[in-house]
């Protein structure tokens, strides 16, 4: 723990996509970057964030740890066990919390490869966390404490809305579902702009009148109180537009597609996981 404010000194592991998204989030909303560390081995990605967020970045994780008290596992699933072996020695000496947001990636292998018994905070977090607009589920194992619990959550909560998930087996359909989520919406965006320019618009024009629309009715998602499915009755006038166009997405399988992407995303977490066992 920082000795003079009380603040926890964060290490980032990896300072990629989602990492950025974290990174710039925090320090938008008034984190002292002073207090954010990010290893990248990568040195273009280091330059960016340094210049874009002022803060510390170095080459290798071992500088970035060093009097950290989180310790953001934030590279890819497939290099999570190096990482934790080489950081191993160390975080047997400190304890640090170590937040894995890998996906798939469960505690225990986290904590066993780090050398076992670690406190560990698995997230799940996605990248409109850089906008304060993210949505992370968090499982903590056995060996967080209560007060590391809240500081992980309130660092997490500083850059979007937090669920804690009682199971970590469900952390993969939280992956499936907001993790990834995402790019399911982008891939809406791309496809009603695209249909929309089929009908004679201009695509530009498109575009906007898309994602606007998408801001407007994600707005009303979490403003107005009402669930989904009665603000979609609320558009849906009987006989309408609105009903022949849902009526198209109905009989083209919706959602039953969405169920199937959601479901190949959830087993995807599981399939990484397993090939991460020993
Ligand atoms: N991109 C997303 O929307 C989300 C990603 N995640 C998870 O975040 C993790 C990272 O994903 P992305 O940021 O998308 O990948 P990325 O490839 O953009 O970032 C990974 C970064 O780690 C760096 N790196 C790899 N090994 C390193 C090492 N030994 N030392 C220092 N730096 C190292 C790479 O240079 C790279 O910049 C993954 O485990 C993924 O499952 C979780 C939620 C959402
Ligand atoms: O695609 C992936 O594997 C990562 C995890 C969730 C979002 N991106």
């Amino acid at each position: 723990m920082n000795e003079r404010t009380g603040s926890p000194v964060v290490a980032f592991i990896g300072g990629g996509n989602m990492a950025s998204s974290l990174v710039g989030g925090m320090v938008a909303r008034g984190g002292d970057p002073s207090r954010i560390r990010v290893a990248d081995r990568n040195a273009p990605n280091r330059e960016r964030l340094c210049a874009s967020f002022g803060v510390q970045c170095f080459a290798t994780p071992e500088e970035a740890v060093d009097g950290a008290d989180f310790w953001v596992l934030a590279v890819k699933p497939q290099g999570m066990r190096l990482v934790c072996n080489d950081l191993a020695p160390l975080a047997q000496q400190v304890r640090p919390v170590a937040v894995s947001v890998a996906a798939g990636i469960t505690s225990r292998q986290v904590a066993d490869w780090l050398g076992g018994a670690v406190p560990v905070v698995r997230a799940m977090p996605n990248t409109p966390s850089l906008l304060g607009a993210g949505m992370t589920g968090l499982y903590a194992n056995e060996h967080v404490e209560e007060h590391q619990r809240a500081q992980a959550g309130e660092l997490l909560a500083a850059v979007g809305e937090v669920e804690w998930i009682a199971d970590e087996a469900l952390m993969d359909a939280v992956t499936g579902v907001s993790g990834s989520g995402p790019a399911y919406l982008f891939l809406m965006a791309e496809a009603m702009a695209d249909a929309g320019a089929a009908q004679g618009l201009p695509r530009d024009v498109a575009a906007r009148l898309a994602n606007q629309t998408i801001l407007g009715a994600a707005r009303m998602l979490v403003e107005s109180g009402e669930d989904a499915a009665t603000l979609r009755r609320r558009v849906t006038s009987p006989g309408g537009t609105t009903q022949a166009g849902l009526e198209a997405f109905e009989e083209g399988g919706l959602r039953a597609l969405v169920e199937r992407a959601v479901g190949a995303a959830t087993r995807r977490g599981a399939e990484l996981s397993a090939a991460n066992e020993d």
